[in-house]
């Protein structure tokens, strides 16, 4: 259902704007290479995909026009593995995961989405010389634990993940046609910059960062290349043992993918300069031409509440992935990316997290009144099926037109919760069914739109037993049938109570035979439980529920404990 051609979604989109639905797209003609960065950015000529994005070239929302038809190539700067990934990082990849899927799957667009890991740098190098390891053990494990992290989120990984220790020759050979553009120098210690001079007004003039030294040419000129201390990892070159500076990784493996022009790059904000600057620099002084990269998505810092700063690995304020983990869940994190806009900085607290787990608890309940409707569960007076109807097809159009607006994912999701409000007013439920009319094909529909649009967003809500499709096999088998064996013990100690009571023992709480068999019961549904499983029992009877991570530990249940 939501496979939509981008032509098709495209011309929806214009009606509903009021355009006309013909000459939707317009193919513009100017050159490959557009305009030079720091004059004046030209729109890219290609496939106008009816959508808006905020480009940080320019500060404004741009129509997204991509290269080719359908397609939109992705570079995104990927994590400096030396410690784990915690939930700045997070919220980074899933914003724009949420973005990436918005284009594939609601407006057909096939996304090529490569990625950069950081595998040597300063911080990998001290953390290495700290630990007593070589660098590449440090950024392995980190790098696999950043994969695992991502994938627990349930963000879907780029089509190709690339290391820069693995693209150390391709740097090189650019940073030699940089300097044969007349664009970088080397020095006598082995180092190469880059030549902001040569480049004249093109770069950021007003925001000189770097660091002096007495052999730049000019303080804001920046490493390509950085001669290797003693101890330090390195790589022979045409200047030297060394290895990449940082920028040069990120043009040199895009371009090495991707070739001289790129629809989109994306990344922290705190990325925009001057990483992103000397990376557009860099590549438009190899490719020798301006504009390479269109687009440059930027997205909002995560900062712990109260804290001014961002969450940081080098500033230690930071909650891990896996720590967030334990206590919530992917959905609940994806909620909460949702509820903002992906290039506003965002507040983690308490609060604000318990915001998301509210807005899914209200969509789940209202899933589950609906389906006891639709079984005819949920007795109600007659309902104004019209006017939901109505409601179900204005949502439509609000979702749509709020995510191709820059991917207004908030705006989308007001909508869809309003939608909810509406149908929740028509749900009263009486204490008996007065044999009124029923409308249960709105509440399918509703539901079914709902379920998909959180689909897109990456948030899956089919967890409830009666929904789980259950072939032979499946999870939720396995959880049934485990469950009936528990329940099976259980009775079984239960009834050796009853034995030994009715033996005249008159103590049956001590009757050490049961002790292990309810002791493992326990331990059964406690180690369930933060895996989602919450095992109630009822007398000798247990029931069985999926839940929210973390939800349903249920000590004061103990049957061992007195
Ligand atoms: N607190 C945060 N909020 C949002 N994005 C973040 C945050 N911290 C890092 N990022 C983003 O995560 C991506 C990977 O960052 P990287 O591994 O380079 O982290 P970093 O900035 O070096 O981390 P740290 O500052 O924690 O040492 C970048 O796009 C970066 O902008
Ligand atoms: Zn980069």
């Amino acid at each position: 259902m939501w496979r939509f051609s981008a032509r098709s979604v495209i011309r929806k989109a214009k009606v509903l704007r009021g355009l006309p639905a013909v000459n939707a797209f317009k193919f513009r003609s100017n050159g490959s290479c557009g305009s030079v960065s720091g004059t004046k950015w030209v729109i890219p000529s290609g496939f106008d995909t009816g959508l808006k994005a905020f480009n940080s070239l320019t500060k404004q929302k741009e129509p997204l026009v991509l290269a080719r038809e359908g397609v939109a190539t992705w570079y995104s700067c990927g994590p400096t593995v030396y410690d784990q990934a915690h939930l700045g990082h997070a919220c980074s990849y899933v914003r724009f995961d949420i973005v990436q899927r918005i284009l594939s799957r609601l407006f057909g667009i096939t996304v090529i989405h490569a990625m950069v890991i950081t595998d040597i740098d300063d911080k990998i190098i001290k953390r290495s010389l700290e630990e007593n390891v070589s660098t590449t053990i440090i950024s392995t494990m980190y790098e696999d634990e950043f994969k695992r992290d991502m994938l627990s989120l349930k963000v879907i990984p780029p089509v190709v993940y690339l290391r820069v220790t693995e693209n150390v020759h391709h740097i090189v050979a650019f940073i030699e046609r940089i300097i044969q553009n007349g664009h970088a120098y080397a020095t006598k210690e082995g180092d190469v910059y880059f030549d902001i001079q040569s480049i004249g007004d093109r770069y950021g003039k007003t925001r000189n960062t770097m660091p002096s030294s007495a052999t730049k040419r000019d303080p804001r000129d920046f490493a390509l290349w950085k001669h290797a201390n003693p101890q330090e990892p390195y790589w022979d070159s045409p200047w030297g043992r060394g290895r990449p500076g940082w920028h040069i990784e990120c043009s040199t493996i895009a371009s090495s993918v991707f070739g001289s022009q790129l629809d989109i790059h994306s990344g922290g904000i705190d990325l925009a300069f001057p990483h992103h600057e000397n990376e557009i620099a860099q590549s438009e002084a190899y490719h020798q031409c301006g504009q390479w990269a269109n687009y440059f998505l930027h997205s909002g810092h995560l900062h712990l509440k109260g804290s001014p700063e961002k969450m940081s690995k080098s500033l230690k304020n930071y909650v891990t992935i896996q720590d967030f983990l334990q206590s919530y869940s992917a959905n609940e994190f994806r909620m909460f990316c949702l509820l903002s806009k992906y290039r506003s900085g965002i507040n983690y607290s308490d609060s604000s997290i318990s915001e998301a787990r509210t807005s899914l608890g209200t969509i789940s309940t209202f899933i589950h009144d609906a389906q006891a409707y639709m079984k005819g569960q949920l007795q109600c007076s007659p309902v104004q099926e019209a006017l939901l109807w109505e409601r179900l097809t204005e949502t439509k159009s609000s979702v749509m037109k709020a995510l191709a607006d820059d991917f207004d994912t908030p705006r989308a999701m007001s909508a869809l919760m309003n939608l909810i409000y509406h149908a929740n007013c028509q749900l009263h439920p009486v204490s008996e069914c007065d044999g009124a009319a029923r409308s249960p094909a709105v509440f399918a529909a509703m539901v079914s739109y709902i379920r998909d649009v959180l689909d897109v967003f990456g948030i899956n809500l089919m967890h409830s037993k009666s929904d789980a499709v259950s072939p032979q096999g499946s999870l939720e088998g396995v959880v049934e049938q485990l469950t009936r064996f528990r329940t099976e013990v259980r009775a079984f100690a239960l009834a050796r109570q009853d034995c030994l009571t009715a033996g005249s023992l008159n103590k049956p709480g001590l009757n050490p035979e049961r002790i292990p068999l309810l002791k493992a019961c326990d331990t059964l549904r406690n180690n369930l439980a933060p895996l989602g499983v919450l095992i109630k029992d009822r007398g000798a009877n247990s029931t069985w529920e999926i839940t929210q991570r973390g939800q349903g530990v249920q000590d004061k249940d103990q049957e061992t404990s007195s």
